[in-house]
């Protein structure tokens, strides 16, 4: 396809957006991905970080170093070499923490997502005489709907009394704190537990997570949050602002690979307790007792007093070498500030091209706001008799990797780890040209 981008301005030119690579400190940090190329060879524009992140180099090289520890150790693998397997998830602490502002002791690398939801509102979600709802957003991720649906069947409570839901007002896409805190103020009594995202996954709307857990505790209410499309993506606090919980999968942001090991952080004051009588109860399994006396396989549940104490199984060591890969690749980078400045420049530089180059023929429903945002931004194609999928099609067989989320977003999220400024540029080019 010809270029047909406009040069009335600097900013709407190749060149332009060449310059913002050839500033951009993180650029060398693109090689260290396997990028997926396009028919004719050439680097696809890969925009789907926030659905399956890319693969580190890294990844592959630590997933290959565990294979042949394995190969050449069988069991001794557990206790020798230089990353044994037995304290494999510690290695990945340190910066797991760092990512979503955690102490080490309140963050571990276990299970899946959903299971992890699971988990925590096994812990965290006890109903109690009137207090017995849980509060979520009504477009949540459709897996936590059914694992909060599931709950409560659980409990034997009434889904419809008990579900709470948090909606965007009449012909609005974000959600208004605003309603949020009136639900939290009027009915705070009767709700047990809030579990919302932290980046909503259809708009990319962030949620001011710091005083929604502050207008909740005020109120009794315990607070969860799905970090699923915030972690490696945003700043966070979760220590400082007193969340009790968070869960999070390392496929997205965190390049680790399809359904590769979740994340999880306990707040430390609910873990530090460990009286048989009084500590918070959980579904335990061996990897959750007292690391010293694991192997004498005695019966009564000593639970390690960190997030540690929820893990159930030995965890599968290959998925944590490819997150240990991704991990170390981001520390490269200079952690989670330096990855949040330059995807701030991209989003910018992407907004103003959207608006410039195709003016209202694109609706961006991500809020404006650099603080309500994250990577991602959701497009929905405003132009009559055309439709968002077959815009994204379109795109598709232009080497643009987008997804698309019913009923009518077109997701794109340019990636500080690996995206370059010039993917923009294509990318509204081509959306440019598909349009006309
Ligand atoms: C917000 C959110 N929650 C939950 C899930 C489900 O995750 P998993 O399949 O890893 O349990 C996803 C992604 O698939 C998600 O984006
Ligand atoms: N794990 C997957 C497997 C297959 C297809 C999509 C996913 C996703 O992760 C979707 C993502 N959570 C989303 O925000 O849409």
């Amino acid at each position: 396809m010809t270029q047909t981008i406009t040069t009335n301005n600097n900013k709407t030119t190749l060149a332009y957006a060449q310059q913002l690579d050839i500033n951009d400190p993180l650029a060398i940090i693109r090689e260290q991905f396997a990028i997926p190329k396009q028919a004719n060879g050439e680097d696809e524009y890969y925009f789907t970080g926030n659905s399956l992140g890319l693969q580190p180099k890294l990844a592959r090289e630590y997933v290959i170093e565990l294979l042949d520890s394995w190969g050449q150790r069988g069991v001794k693998g557990h206790f020798e070499g230089d990353h044994p397997w037995m304290p494999y998830h510690e290695f990945l602490t340190e910066q797991s923490a760092l990512l979503v502002g955690g102490k080490n002791e309140e963050v571990v690398m276990m299970n899946s997502l959903t299971t992890n939801l699971h988990l925590m509102m096994v812990s965290f979600y006890q109903p109690q005489g009137k207090r017995s709802k849980i509060l979520l957003e009504d477009h949540a991720f459709p897996s936590d709907h059914y694992a909060v649906e599931s709950q409560l069947k659980h409990h034997k409570k009434n889904v419809d009394d008990n579900m709470l839901l948090w909606t965007p007002r009449a012909g609005e896409e974000l959600l208004n704190h605003d309603d949020l805190y009136q639900m939290i103020e009027h009915q705070g009594d009767e709700i047990a537990l809030i579990l919302l995202p932290g980046v909503q996954y259809y708009t990319g709307q962030v949620l001011d997570m710091k005083t929604i857990t502050e207008k909740a505790h005020a109120k009794g209410i315990l607070v969860g949050f799905d970090l699923a499309h915030a972690v490696g993506n945003i700043e966070m606090a979760l220590h400082n602002w007193q969340v009790d919980f968070a869960c999070w999968c390392s496929y997205k942001y965190l390049n680790s690979g399809a359904g590769s090991v979740a994340g999880c952080f306990v707040h430390q004051k609910h873990s530090t307790n460990t009286d048989s009588e009084t500590q918070v109860n959980r579904f335990a399994g061996w990897w959750g007792h007292d690391k010293s006396s694991r192997f004498k396989m005695e019966n009564t549940f000593k639970p390690i007093p960190t997030a540690e104490g929820w893990q159930l199984s030995n965890p599968p060591v290959l998925s944590l070498a490819a997150i240990r890969g991704s991990l170390d690749t981001i520390k490269m980078a200079g952690g989670i500030k330096e990855l949040r400045k330059k995807s701030i420049k991209l989003t910018q530089y992407m907004t103003e091209l959207i608006s410039s180059e195709l003016g209202d023929k694109i609706r961006i429903i991500t809020p404006s706001n650099q603080a309500e945002r994250g990577c991602q931004l959701s497009l929905m194609i405003n132009v009559e008799g055309l439709d968002g999928k077959a815009m994204f099609t379109a795109l598709e067989e232009n080497g643009v990797t987008t997804d698309w989320r019913e009923p009518n977003v077109i997701r794109v999220a340019p990636v500080p780890l690996y995206n370059k400024f010039q993917d923009i540029y294509h990318f509204v080019r081509l959306l440019k040209e598909c349009l006309q």
